[in-house]
Formats: structure tokens, sequence, C-alpha cells
């Protein structure tokens, strides 16, 4: 092991760069940006539904009210164009969330909601749906008004409103972003709006596009990170105020932290509540050990030692620092293997691309920093290596990171393995720490003996 002071000064100063580099939690626009990138690449990842197996929880408004769920789009006597276009989009059943979201949205009189799932659950579309359904396609007016915190969440959001709607011509969509300028006064025809805060509300407001009194449906997307700046949620409730009593008010976020919740209470009124739960990860069903170094060539050695002594499908690879996985991958590729690298620098559509095709299993290791990969799931890994220990800013462990990189939800419970590298005193502190949060023991092994490890892999 290195000497303490060293290795610690390190550490630290290769977690301020990493802090800094990758662009963490530093600032406010920062956290926007990186909640925003998340939230965009989860969505260009999930090209169909996450199955979940936890049950959805309601709230209603109302509790005498029957509770209705739909197991078919066809209970829901949607307009004939609009089943087309859910049939058209490959959907055979309502998801979990859409079976009890669907028939609230749709009720008369209108019922306002909040409603929170992971990403991948299906809210998009079922939002979509709601104002497609509810626009009367014979008004050339706004009718529809939904906002999401970024343009690029907005476009996405557009595509799904254009991809449904495809058999129903008639209802048109103008987008509310920066750089599509119109006139002040310039009376709006399209029924449906989707954009970003500032946008709509200067188009409600200041320049008088859309009259705010005559939109019947409000849709505020991506809560969670919309409520990263405060401008935006400024913005939002702004927006709200403008609009009629009687207009349904419809919230979705993907996270239920309480400032999530303290906004959503600002914004729908008389709320009806559906929340469907992540499933709990654990790390029963992980082996994991730790492997005794010097230094990073030493912890190179040790991973190559790991990849001669036991077959591995796909491998995820953690590191604090851009610098460090870059000469890693750099490495790794020297040494025959098909690597892929995910770094602070790329813009989002080249990472969905990367993890899109390691889900694919066209490369068979991954390496990555933890800002990088945050929020994304690769179920199928089964090897995560800890290159460097995940550690806060103030340099102890981060244990939620740590149970997101290794752990295991019930559904994808096969077994694992997990190698923690340590190279300091400071690491071999951090491993401590994990070790005593979640109260299992952390093994140590010995890279330099073959036989010891093949039978980590059994
Ligand atoms: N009922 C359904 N049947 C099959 N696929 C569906 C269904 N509903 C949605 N999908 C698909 O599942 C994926 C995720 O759906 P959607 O984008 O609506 O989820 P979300 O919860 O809004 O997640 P995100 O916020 O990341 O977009 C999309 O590819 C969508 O086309």
């Amino acid at each position: 092991m290195a000497t303490d002071s060293w290795a610690l000064a390190v550490d630290k100063q290769e977690a301020s760069k990493f802090m800094s580099s990758d662009r963490s939690f530093t600032c406010h626009s920062c956290l926007l940006e990186d909640k925003a990138a998340q939230s965009l690449l989860n969505k260009m990842i999930h090209t169909s539904l996450v199955n979940t197996t936890n049950q959805v929880e309601v709230l209603q408004r109302d509790p005498n009210s029957p509770l209705y769920s739909v197991k078919t789009f066809e209970e829901l006597r949607l307009k004939d164009k609009l089943l087309k276009g859910v049939y058209d989009m490959g959907f055979n059943r309502p998801s979990k969330i859409q079976e009890n979201a669907l028939p609230m949205m749709l009720a008369e009189p209108p019922q306002n909601l909040i409603a929170q799932s992971q990403s991948g659950t299906g809210k998009t579309a079922a939002f979509v749906l709601a104002m497609l359904s509810h626009v009367d396609p014979t008004n050339k007016w706004a009718q529809c008004l939904c906002i999401a915190p970024t343009y690029e969440l907005a476009l996405q959001t557009g595509k799904v409103i254009e991809q449904m709607g495809k058999f129903y011509p008639e209802v048109k969509l103008a987008y509310a972003i920066r750089g599509n300028k119109l006139d002040r006064g310039a009376k709006l025809q399209e029924q449906i709006v989707i954009g970003t805060p500032g946008t709509v509300l200067d188009w409600c407001s200041k320049l008088k596009i859309i009259n705010p009194k005559k939109i019947s449906v409000f849709v505020l997307d991506e809560a969670d990170v919309m409520i990263a700046t405060q401008g935006h949620q400024d913005q939002s409730i702004r927006i709200q105020r403008m609009l009629p009593k009687e207009c349904q008010m419809l919230l979705f976020s993907a996270t239920f932290e309480d400032s999530v919740w303290k906004f959503a209470e600002r914004v729908v009124p008389d709320p009806n509540i559906i929340k469907l739960k992540r499933e709990e990860e654990t790390l029963d069903t992980i082996k994991q050990y730790y492997v005794l170094c010097s230094d990073k060539e030493e912890k190179f050695t040790a991973l190559c030692n790991i990849y001669g002594a036991i077959t591995i499908a796909q491998a995820m690879i953690f590191c604090h620092t851009r610098r460090t996985a870059g000469w890693l991958a750099a490495e790794l590729t020297k040494e025959g293997h098909v690597v892929a690298l995910l770094s602070g620098e790329m813009t989002v559509e080249q990472r969905a691309t990367i993890i899109e095709r390691f889900r694919e299993g066209k490369e068979k290791v991954l390496v990555t920093t933890n800002v990088c990969s945050r929020g994304i799931d690769v179920e199928q890994v089964s090897v995560v290596i800890n290159f460097d220990l995940p550690m806060d800013k103030d340099g102890n462990a981060d244990n939620e990171t740590y149970l997101h990189r290794i752990g295991r939800t019930g559904r994808f419970g096969k077994r694992g393995l997990a190698v923690n590298m340590i190279d300091s005193k400071h690491s071999m502190n951090i491993l401590n720490q994990i070790e005593e949060h979640f109260n299992k023991k952390i093994n140590k092994l010995d890279t330099d003996d073959l036989d010891e490890i093949e039978k980590i892999s059994n």
C-alpha cells in the first residue's frame, strides 16, 4: 500500500478534479444540466417499457368515488384515430402506471393528478394520450399546455405527441422553445403547446400568443428536474396562476423527495396521487472482495489477473476521474479488450449510443466515471470493478452510490461479483465505512493467486 500522506493527497487531488471537471453538484445550473442530461439519457435509452414488480400506490382525492383501473386501451373509449396511434407505437396494453393514471386523467369532470414513477415506466405516453384525447380539433387555439425543464426534453416529448397523433392530423403541435420566435399578439392556431417555462410564460403574458384562460389541460413534466433551478419553479407557478380554476393540472416526476412534493402541492390543487415505488436494491446476492495495491499501475495488473483467471461476460469499471478512466480504457485496449468509455466531455447523444451498444453486448467492458453513469441501469452486468471507491465531496464513503453500482433488485437477483481496488489508507477507510454501513464483510482477494481468483467465480 502507498504511504498515507502521498496516497491521501492523490485521492484528494483526484477527487477535487473529479468534482470540477465532471460537473458535479457544485452549482445550481450544473445541477440542472446534470439532472436534465440524466433524464434525457434515460429517455433515449428506454426504447421499451421498464417493467417493475412493485405495486402502484393510489391516493384518491375523493376516497368514496370508485377507483377505476384498466387492463386494455379499448376500455378507455379513445377515439379510433388515437387507438390506432397507440397500437402503431407497439403498445398492446397499458403499463402499470397507465392502468391507474389513464382513467383518472380521462375522467369527467377532469381530475388533477400527481404521478411519480421511475424513468421508462410510461408516464410520458400517458399524459400525451390524455392531452390528445382532450383536444377539440375544430377549435383553432391552444388548449393543452405542457412544460418541460429543457429544450431537449421538450423536443423528446414533442416527438411522442407527433408519433401518437400520427393518425389525427387535425391536431397540431407548437413548440414554445428558444429560437422559435413569434410576433407579439400573433395568435397560435395549434391546439397543443410544448415548451420550456420561460418561453411559455412569455407567450402567455408578454407576447400574448397563448390565451391562458383557454387552456384546459396543463402538464408539468419532470418536476424533479424542473425544481433544480429556482427560476423554473417560479415561472411554472406563474404560468399555473394564469390558468382557469377548472383547468386540469397534471404533474409528473421520476423521484419524490420533499422539495418535489412541496412544489407539486403548490401547482396541483386537490390532487389524486399515484406512486410506483422503485424496487429496492440489495447486496444480498453479490460477492464482494477487495484487492490491496500500491498505485494505479498495480490496480491495472490486478484487473488483468482477474480477467486472466475468470470468464467475465460484461464488466463495468468505475473511476473517480475522466483522466483515470481514459488512461484505463487505453491500457485495457492495449491488452486486447474491447472497451467502451463513457466520458464527461461527451454529448448526451454520444453517451446514449455508447450505453446502448454496451447493453447490446457490442462491448464487453465499460469504463466510466460515476458522474457519467449516475442513474443509468445496466442490469445484465455480472462484474463491477470499483477501480476507485465511491466517495462524497468530503472524502467519505458514498454508500448510496456503492449500492447503486453493484446492488441488484429482486428481479435481477442473479449472482454478481464486485471487486474494490484499495491503494491507500484513505480508500481502506472508505471500504471499512461501506462494510459498516451495510453490515457486510468484504473479503480480501489475492490477485497474484490464480487459484484463489478462480474460486470467486464459482
Ligand atoms: N403501454 C405501453 N406498452 C408498451 N410500451 C410502452 C407503453 N407505454 C410506454 N411505452 C414505451 O416505453 C418507453 C418508456 O415510456 P415513457 O417515455 O412514456 O416513460 P416515462 O415514465 O415517461 O419515462 P421518461 O421520463 O424517461 O421518458 C417508451 O419507449 C415508450 O414508447
